[in-house]
């Protein structure tokens, strides 16, 4: 498995490779896996959209990009090899701070919440940069007020105000302006627009990708919403039960969905079908913790092509198509319809 993706990287710089990570979280009936031996890189120049339904794990893998999993959940296994920094999950203290920020530009879900409410924004900035020992606080500031006007934020105005001051939608944009503004390579974004409304969330994209391309980052976008990251993504990576099930360029992967789970994410879509008549909601719900299956496939109960071998043998992400990867039994062709 890794041999493949170390072949289907050759031509765009892996910043950031995840290679077989698994996180456990307590529960009642002892500790589970919330990501299972997940594998994936992140390429410079490219947007990776990490998408699933809830409990799929998509966060839990978001956060162990930067080593920060709440207690008592842990990193069991794996490792996160972060360009220039190294293995990121045997960090600790210090050297992991000054990495999350610097290297790693990240904005939590719900991060409209997470800022302070007892400080002016313009002044938690400051705090950022002398954390981050930032030579030249006056750039810095600069450099957020611009890209808070880019955001379609009167950016003067908002370092100068409180959190209570501000809509949700202004704060989760502060949020990506607070990740930008370090200049850390990788950007990781959490949900980054459920506070917006619509045109709202199309402009903030946006300007997530022009910065992007302009900074030439690794970005990954984790949202359950295909249809918004599929407008701003090069790749996706799909989620569920804790397990990559596939990935691969978007719009090959949208075209042409291999596993049976993202073929049904995409049909319940309406946004990319087109047509919200013919948008049909997955039946049955995802699993949780407790409740995904430990042997066999994580989709089988779920799924319309489900063999014998689905319950007996989990299968292996591995390469079908050049620069594509599905875990799935049933054949590629029985999933995208395409003859063999
Ligand atoms: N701190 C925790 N302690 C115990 N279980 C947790 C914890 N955080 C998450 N989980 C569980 O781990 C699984 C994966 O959760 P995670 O938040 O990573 O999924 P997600 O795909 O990001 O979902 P969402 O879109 O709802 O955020 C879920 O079953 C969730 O209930």
């Amino acid at each position: 498995m890794t041999d493949t993706i170390e072949r289907a990287t050759e031509d765009a710089v892996a910043e950031v490779r995840v290679r077989d990570l698994t996180v456990l979280y307590r529960t009642a009936q002892g500790e589970r896996p919330a990501v299972s031996n997940a594998s994936i890189d992140l390429r410079r120049g490219q947007i990776t959209g990490l998408v699933g339904e809830s409990g799929s794990g998509k966060s839990t893998l978001a956060l162990s990009l930067m080593n920060a999993i709440p207690e008592p959940g842990r990193i069991s296994a794996g490792s996160v090899r972060v360009e220039g920094v190294g293995d990121v999950t045997a960090l600790r203290g210090e050297h992991l701070r000054k990495v999350r920020g610097a290297a790693l530009g990240y904005v939590f879900q719900a991060s409209q919440n997470s800022l302070n409410p007892l400080k002016a924004i313009g002044r938690q900035l400051l705090d950022l940069g002398r954390s981050h020992k930032v030579q030249d606080p006056r750039t810095l500031v600069a450099k957020a007020r611009e890209l808070a006007d880019r955001m379609g934020l009167d950016g003067q105005r908002v370092l100068d105000s409180y959190q209570h001051e501000l809509s949700g939608g202004m704060r989760q944009r502060i949020g990506i302006v607070f990740a930008l503004v370090l200049n850390a390579k990788v950007l990781i974004l959490d949900e980054p627009t459920t506070a917006l409304d619509m045109i709202s969330q199309a402009a903030v994209l946006d300007i997530v990708r022009q910065v992007h391309e302009e900074n030439d980052l690794a970005t990954l976008i984790v949202t359950h919403d295909m249809g918004v990251v599929s407008e701003v993504a090069d790749r996706l990576a799909v989620m569920y039960g804790g397990r990559i099930v596939e990935d691969g360029p978007v719009l090959d992967l949208l075209r042409r969905p291999a596993h049976p789970y993202t073929r049904a994410l995409i049909r319940a879509t309406a946004r990319i079908t087109g047509d919200t008549a013919e948008a049909k909601a997955l039946p049955g719900r995802p699993p949780d913790l407790t409740t995904v299956p430990t042997t066999g496939c994580v989709f089988r109960e779920r799924c319309a092509l489900a063999m014998d071998i689905c319950a007996e043998t989990e299968p292996r992400l591995t390469a079908w198509a050049e620069d594509r990867r599905r875990a799935c039994h049933a054949e590629p062709a029985a999933v995208t319809g395409e003859s063999s």
